[in-house]
């Protein structure tokens, strides 16, 4: 695990699904042009928010910052020609406040949401569901698979063996 991260905050799919229609609760009574998902990670968030709130324009901005758990330099590979006015801005988080900085310059003026969010970029979102330790890693059910787990005597058999 990386130096930063200490612990693991594991989401599957039925937990993300339920916190996005918490979160979509809040955003019930806004009047929204359409939804701008930061890639990859707000893909299927704002798949989600969409169906909830019956949005069907959909954009993206294009983002890379993390090489798995490193955080790289950020690249931005699409941006929008418009400042956000009456868009929803969706990402699954927020952790140091990078990604966050950038694409609020690129769209001043769009409703930033997150699912998750860690201390130091917490206030750079106008809205999250779940507050999350700054040394913990969100593991997404995108990144997981089911798997198979020997039974507990099997494991201790073979940890004396
Ligand atoms: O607040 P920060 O420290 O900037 O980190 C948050 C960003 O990092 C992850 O994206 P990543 O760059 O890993 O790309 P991905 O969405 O394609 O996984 C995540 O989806 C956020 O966009
Ligand atoms: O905690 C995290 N989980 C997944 N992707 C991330 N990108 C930055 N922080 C995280
Ligand atoms: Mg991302």
């Amino acid at each position: 695990m990386s130096s930063r991260y200490h612990k693991h905050f594991t989401v599957s799919w039925d937990q993300l699904h339920r916190d996005v229609r918490e979160l979509c609760h809040r955003l019930m009574e806004r009047d929204l042009k359409g939804i701008i998902a930061v890639t990859r990670g707000g893909l299927i968030p704002a798949a989600l928010i969409a169906r909830e709130l019956d949005i069907r324009l959909i954009d993206t901005v294009c983002i890379k910052s993390y090489e798995h758990m490193d955080q790289d330099a950020l690249h931005v590979l699409k941006g929008v020609d418009h400042d956000g006015d009456g868009w929803l801005l969706v990402d699954d988080l927020v952790d140091t406040g990078k990604t966050a900085r950038a694409v609020r310059e690129m769209l001043p003026q769009a409703y930033f949401v997150t699912i998750y969010a860690k201390p130091e970029g917490r206030p750079l979102v106008d809205q999250y569901l779940t507050e999350v330790a700054q040394d913990c890693w969100i593991q997404f059910p995108w990144d997981m698979g089911v798997a198979y787990v020997e039974p507990l005597v099997d494991r201790h058999r073979s940890a004396v063996e």
